[in-house]
């Protein structure tokens, strides 16, 4: 595991060396091209379910912080839009930059967003864990939002605080009663497009569902995010400044709306 983080580390052009799917033809992140997207009539409407009672706990992976939910039955659900069924939620994390001017890891017509927001799900019609949907084609669905820097976003008070009990990688503390859909935008208008993990181990099992309308973050709070350490307790400090993988070739793929 240690030589697996080590590689991680090395940052994005060298994963290919120890995960030769970082060339495949279904990678993600993407630049979505808004002229090319395509509109899909078939594709219905979102049907979001999550409830705040199963959040339990946010954990510092090192590379970035997770906030992960009870994931034992389906009362935090996702269905509808592109879905052949029901998404269990399982965790959600940000991704940001060095920066206020990149962060995001999808890009909107070459343009960048400070943050992005990936709500992950698993198919537990299909699956009966998140370890065993994670490498099928239609295991995930992760639920993006781009975080515009602006006016400093209420909602993100209590994560940001409870990043201040994880500041060292591995640590974790309790977190409860979070809505997540208290960081949705208004407008539920979405793209989507099949893609993979953004990370080793880049996996090509995610439904992209990607809010086209962002919410805001201030300065202030994605420095708060810059101050999580990649270090363990009693190690050197290491600011996690950028943990933002670069839009990968669409290789014919179409996103739709
Ligand atoms: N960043 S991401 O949402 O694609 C992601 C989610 C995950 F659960 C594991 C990963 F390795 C990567
Ligand atoms: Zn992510």
């Amino acid at each position: 595991a240690s030589k697996k983080f080590f590689f991680f580390c090395l940052g994005p052009d060298h994963w290919h060396k120890l995960y030769p799917i970082a060339n495949g033809d279904h990678q993600s992140p993407i630049d979505i091209k808004t002229k090319e997207v395509k509109k899909d009539a078939s594709l219905g409407h979102l049907q979001i379910t999550w409830k705040p009672s199963t959040c339990k706990e946010i954990v510092n992976v090192g590379h970035s912080f997770h906030v992960n939910f009870e994931d034992k039955d389906n009362q935090s659900v996702l269905a509808g839009g592109p879905l052949p069924g029901n998404y269990r939620l399982c965790q959600f994390h940000f991704h940001w930059g060095q920066t206020d001017e990149q962060g995001s890891e999808h890009t909107v017509d070459g343009g960048k967003y400070a943050s992005e927001l990936h709500l992950v799900h698993w198919n537990s019609d299909k699956y009966s864990s998140r370890a065993e949907a994670f490498d099928k084609p239609d295991g995930l669905a992760i639920v993006t939002v781009f975080l515009k820097l602006g006016s400093g976003n209420e909602n993100l008070k209590d994560v940001l605080k409870a990043l201040d009990s994880v500041k060292t990688k591995g640590k974790k503390a309790p977190f409860s009663n979070f809505d997540p859909a208290s960081l949705l935008p208004k407008s539920l208008d979405y793209w989507t497009y099949n893609g993979s993990l953004t990370h080793p181990p880049l996996h090509e099992s995610v439904i992209w569902i990607i809010f086209k309308e962002p919410i805001t973050i201030s300065s202030e709070q994605l420095a708060h995010f810059r101050t999580l350490l990649s270090s363990a307790e009693g190690e050197r400090p290491c600011p996690i400044l950028s943990n933002h993988r670069p839009p990968q070739p669409l290789k014919g793929r179409v996103v739709r709306s």
